[in-house]
């Protein structure tokens, strides 16, 4: 089944759970769609497990559309959202419709999210107005990590709740077709997803929200620079990729690969023609 805008708000109709995960490249994303995930994020987080910035706000449009193109060309049924990178929507609403455009028209991306509440809601209107769907972002908003202090839990005290909540029903009325909820308390989270007729997609925000994200390489265990309280190990696939390396390199040195099996036999003929015509 393709998904899509009308069967992401047909889950939060049905109170069925959405699954995301993010992708930056072909062969990942492959897996991912044949796993039946619902949607895949391009993220920005890119910068951080593929790029290896220390944060998100390096990242250009033109890195979002090469890992975008990469992306989309694996899958068929998954919805692709595609970030919107520092600075390519918080100028303007001009300059967040053009970046959103070169998303889907080079990245091939069907909708795109970006951060932030009431003060960009005239960003998510006019991109929405020009028919590409916005997934909204509000909580931990990587891109505001230096006025943040850090990747901290966010919508704590009550001014902070409540200025969270009157975010999320901007971004709606904006015309926000879902919304993420990064590192928020739950049962804010949960406040927010009943409050929404949206669906809003967890991650670090509890078990009561419409779907959950999570960062592919947090979660099999590839990427260690840092272990948020909110990511689950499926698995250590860093440790069995370490084992692996190693192993390769010591079957090269103790020359074990390549074996037989993994090498194109001369023809006799030939290179006893060619060893005579080299002795002339
Ligand atoms: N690999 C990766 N995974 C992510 O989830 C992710 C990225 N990169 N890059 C962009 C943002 C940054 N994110 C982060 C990064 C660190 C924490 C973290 O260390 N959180 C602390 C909470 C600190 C507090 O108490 O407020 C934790 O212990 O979970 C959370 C989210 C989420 N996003
Ligand atoms: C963590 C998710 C929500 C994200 O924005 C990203 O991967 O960039
Ligand atoms: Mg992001």
């Amino acid at each position: 089944m393709k998904n899509t805008v009308q069967t992401f708000q047909k889950f939060k109709d049905d109170k069925k759970k959405i699954s995301m995960l993010t992708a930056y490249d072909y062969s990942t994303a492959a897996l991912i769609e044949k796993a039946g995930i619902n949607a895949i994020l391009v993220g920005d987080s890119l910068g951080m497990v593929v790029l290896g910035h220390k944060d998100t706000l390096s990242v250009t449009v033109e890195d979002m559309i090469y890992h975008s193109r990469a992306v989309t060309a694996a899958v068929e049924n998954t919805m692709v959202v595609v970030d919107l990178p520092f600075m390519s929507y918080q100028v303007s609403a001009a300059q967040a419709v053009k970046n959103a455009g070169r998303l889907v028209k080079e990245g091939h991306a069907q909708t795109v999210k970006l951060e932030g509440g009431r003060q960009v809601a005239d960003r998510i209107e006019a991109i929405t107005a020009a028919g590409i769907p916005v997934m909204g972002h509000l909580g931990l908003t990587p891109q505001s990590v230096n006025a943040f202090g850090g990747f901290k839990v966010q919508g704590k005290t009550l001014s902070a709740a409540e200025k969270l909540i009157d975010d999320a029903l901007a971004v709606q009325k904006a015309g926000a077709f879902a919304l993420v909820l990064e590192c928020v308390p739950d049962q804010l989270a949960a406040l927010i997803t009943e409050k929404l007729s949206i669906p809003t997609i967890g991650i670090g925000a509890g078990a009561a929200t419409d779907g959950q994200i999570l960062v592919y390489q947090d979660m099999l265990g590839i990427f260690s620079d840092f272990k948020a309280k909110f990511v689950k190990r499926y698995d250590e696939i860093g440790q069995r990729m370490l084992a692996d390396f190693k192993k390769y390199d010591s079957e090269v040195k103790e020359q074990i690969f390549p074996s037989q099996e993994h090498t194109f036999k001369s023809d006799p003929a030939v290179m006893d023609q060619l060893i005579k015509r080299m002795e002339k």
